[in-house]
């Protein structure tokens, strides 16, 4: 196999990836995968990625390897970890638009990939990559759904999964499907943040590929999503990309996406970026609103300031350092992106309306309709502007909010959900 190159994303310097794996720069700075798009043609690619979306059972048949000449063209199909991922389903939610307030809202489910959410168009790539410069033993810490995608693929290629689990305020549910696929789960005190830490200092010396988002070839994967729905609206996006916000590895890896399908001519026009995150774990929005007021810029290079304790419901984001800020930022300001904060009250709400719209998913996910709606009611998004707002993970990764939410109150008035008292003639 040809050797991966990266590039750091703050001094340029690059480097192999192989093992042992590097995932940050010398100087601190992140990853990122470059390499030369010229001299391929974007309308002899849209006939074979049209093909081969047809295709069932084969390695093109996955949504992410559909794309592999953009993905990772030096990795040998057999060594390919795949498991029909991507191919996730979009839909045009009247309901959602209503609630929303502008002309039309899509849906892309990436709640429908094999381990329920979108982290498995990364982890198809990681892993695989991981796997063929010859690691065995896979890393990642986790809030459940970046560690139930690296369980579920581990398990299938036979390797060893070893998740850091915050031991508070994570969905029950992921925690289960990550041992249900038999990975090694090591819960301790902390958060997300000091999870990266730990594998930042740790991983090497037992020799662990860590599958987080700091890894570029995660995010090489990931971008798969934004290729998947570009080609999905036939490549014409609509005008806005709406995403929750955790640790940022969506923002990076669709920003990414889009600026490759827009250098090699796929896309003519590049969507805004709206990132939305949680109001008790918003560290990046408040980086981004102090760029605006240029307050940041005066002091030199922006630094994202962490949020020591982050607390939202949405447990998905609960994440206080998110690590690629850096590529978030480069985002926003390639896509005249934005950001907002949402209550978590705002996000159980949009939650409920997407839930009840047949599509269903997890709260964090539902942070990008509550922050859609809030924008719209603000007029930074125009109601004739339509909207794609990207489901990251399934309505079943977190059964205690659906209780929460229907049941808690009090289940005798039954109000919510509309269960209705009958006296049914039982024979
Ligand atoms: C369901 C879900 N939605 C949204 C996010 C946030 O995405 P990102 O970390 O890429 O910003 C996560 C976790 O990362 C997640 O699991
Ligand atoms: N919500 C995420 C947080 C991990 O983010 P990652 O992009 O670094 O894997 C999770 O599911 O764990």
């Amino acid at each position: 196999m040809n050797t991966i190159q990266a590039q750091c994303i703050r001094c340029d310097k690059c480097y192999p990836l192989e093992a042992p794996m590097t995932y940050r720069c010398a100087c601190g700075g992140l990853l990122e995968v470059t390499r030369d798009l010229r001299g391929l043609d974007a309308e002899l690619l849209k006939r074979i990625f049209a093909h081969r979306r047809a295709e069932r059972h084969t390695l093109h048949a996955s949504g992410v390897w559909r794309y592999k000449e953009l993905i990772a063209p030096e990795l040998p199909d057999d060594a390919i970890v795949h498991r029909a991922e991507g191919n996730t389903g979009l839909y045009a939610s009247a309901q959602a638009a209503r609630y929303a307030g502008n002309r039309q809202v899509w849906f892309k489910a990436q709640s429908e990939n094999p381990s329920g959410s979108f982290k498995d168009n990364g982890m198809t790539a990681a892993l695989s990559h991981g796997r063929a410069i010859g690691y065995r033993r896979f890393a990642c810490t986790s809030t459940g759904n970046t560690s139930s995608s690296l369980a579920l693929y581990a398990a299938y290629a036979d390797c060893e999964a070893v998740i850091l689990v915050p031991s508070r305020d994570v969905s029950p549910n992921k925690v289960l499907q990550t041992l249900g696929y038999g990975a090694q789960v090591r819960t301790f005190d902390g958060n997300y943040d000091d999870g990266i830490r730990y594998l930042d200092a740790h991983a090497e010396e037992q020799g662990l590929y860590v599958c987080n988002s700091i890894n570029p070839m995660r995010i090489e994967g990931q971008k798969s999503i934004i290729f998947e729905l570009a080609q999905d609206f036939d490549w014409q996006l609509p005008d806005w990309i709406v995403l929750p916000g955790g640790a940022l590895s969506n923002a990076a890896a669709l920003g990414k996406g889009l600026q490759e399908l827009y250098a090699l001519g796929f896309i003519k026009r590049l969507p805004r970026v709206a990132i939305i995150q949680a109001e008790g774990a918003s560290p990046f929005h408040r980086l981004a609103a102090a760029m605006k007021d240029n307050a940041a810029r005066k002091h030199g290079r922006p630094e994202l300031v962490p949020e020591p304790k982050p607390s939202t419901r949405a447990s998905a984001l609960n994440i206080g350092n998110p690590p690629s800020w850096s590529k978030a930022l480069r985002v926003l300001t390639e896509t005249r992106g934005i950001t907002e904060t949402v209550s978590d009250a705002a996000i159980l709400e949009a939650k409920a309306v997407i839930d009840a719209s047949g599509i269903g998913c997890e709260p964090a996910s539902a942070a990008g309709l509550a922050g859609l709606r809030q924008l719209v009611e603000a007029g930074v998004i125009d109601r004739e502007e339509t909207a794609a707002c990207i489901l990251t993970g399934h309505m079943l990764k977190d059964t205690d909010a659906l209780q929460e939410y229907h049941l808690a109150e009090k289940w005798g008035e039954l109000h919510r959900n509309g269960i209705q008292q009958a006296d049914l003639p039982m024979e």
